[in-house]
């Protein structure tokens, strides 16, 4: 099989500190794949190591096809024009701008404004289409959506599903799990310098093993249960209440978020 990344063994050291101890995963075509891990985890380490911006200290990374690198906030001279931006980039990258990438972007309309009179969402979006310009069949995003406002991050997500609906492979650093769970076909967690976990957001539901809390608001007050299965669950607990005649008032279910997941993990990892 042809992936679109391969990673083996991969280490990286800052003088005597190794953030990367070892990584090796495969991503493969058309995937969107998300890196997750807390603060200084060594994600954008590994981007840029993949993308080639940074030199790594032993293992192998191959990448199979063109690839776009969404700018960091800012990385822009505040008094270019958009206009201006995306004209020097099609240069550099030898390519004709393409006027319906802009639109679908909402960057069309902004090309007389100056960098810095931007929104955090509309650099994002001009960032996005400077990485775009060429068509990369291999698209990588840093924290796409920090700075976002909720109706920012629903177009991104829109957009980023759009690309790979059209078969862009998409590789998304963040430490938001609301929007990996959203977005990603599979995930790696990296944790202390090696990946803790690797597979889908489900893989990882499962093997923490607490799917769903199940509320029961009672004559008693309030009382929490985990549970793998809602049904098996619920038909226990109801039955013990009924034998000790405690009247329901009330039943919550909620699905515990990839994010106590990740929690759970994290704490697994450092016992
Ligand atoms: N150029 C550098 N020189 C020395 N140490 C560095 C350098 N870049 C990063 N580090 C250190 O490497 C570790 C991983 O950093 P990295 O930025 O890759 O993490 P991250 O998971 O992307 O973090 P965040 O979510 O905060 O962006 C951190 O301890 C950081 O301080």
């Amino acid at each position: 099989m042809s992936y679109a990344i391969e990673i083996i063994d991969v280490k990286k050291n800052y003088g005597k500190h190794a953030v990367l101890k070892g990584i090796s995963l495969h991503v493969a075509h058309g995937e969107i794949f998300g890196i997750l891990g807390v603060n200084g985890a060594g994600k954008t380490t590994l981007l840029e190591c993949i993308e080639g911006f940074r030199s790594y200290s032993s293992g192998t990374i191959k990448i199979s096809g063109t690839i776009g690198v969404q700018l960091q906030a800012s990385s822009l001279p505040p008094y270019i024009k958009v206009g201006e931006a995306i004209s020097l980039f099609a240069k550099a990258k030898h390519v004709k701008i393409d006027p319906f990438l802009l639109n679908d972007l909402g960057i069309h309309d902004l090309q007389k404004k100056l960098y810095s009179k931007l929104s955090a969402g509309q650099k994002r979006r001009l960032h996005l289409a400077l990485a775009l310009l060429d068509k990369p069949d291999i698209l990588f995003l840093d924290e796409p959506t920090t700075e976002l406002d909720v109706e920012g991050r629903i177009a991104l997500h829109n957009e980023i599903q759009r690309l790979n609906k059209q078969g862009t492979t998409v590789i998304l650093s963040n430490h938001d799990m609301a929007e990996v769970e959203a977005l990603c076909n599979r995930i790696a967690i990296l944790n202390n310098g090696i990946i803790s976990f690797l597979g889908t957001t489900d893989e990882l539901a499962s093997k923490v093993g607490k799917s769903y809390t199940i509320k029961i608001i009672s004559k008693l007050g309030e009382e929490e249960y985990s549970a793998v299965s809602v049904a098996d669950s619920l038909l226990r607990i109801l039955e013990e209440y009924k034998q000790k005649h405690i009247p329901i008032y009330d039943i919550k279910v909620h699905r515990g978020t990839l994010e106590q997941h990740f929690i759970n993990l994290s704490k697994e990892a450092g016992k």
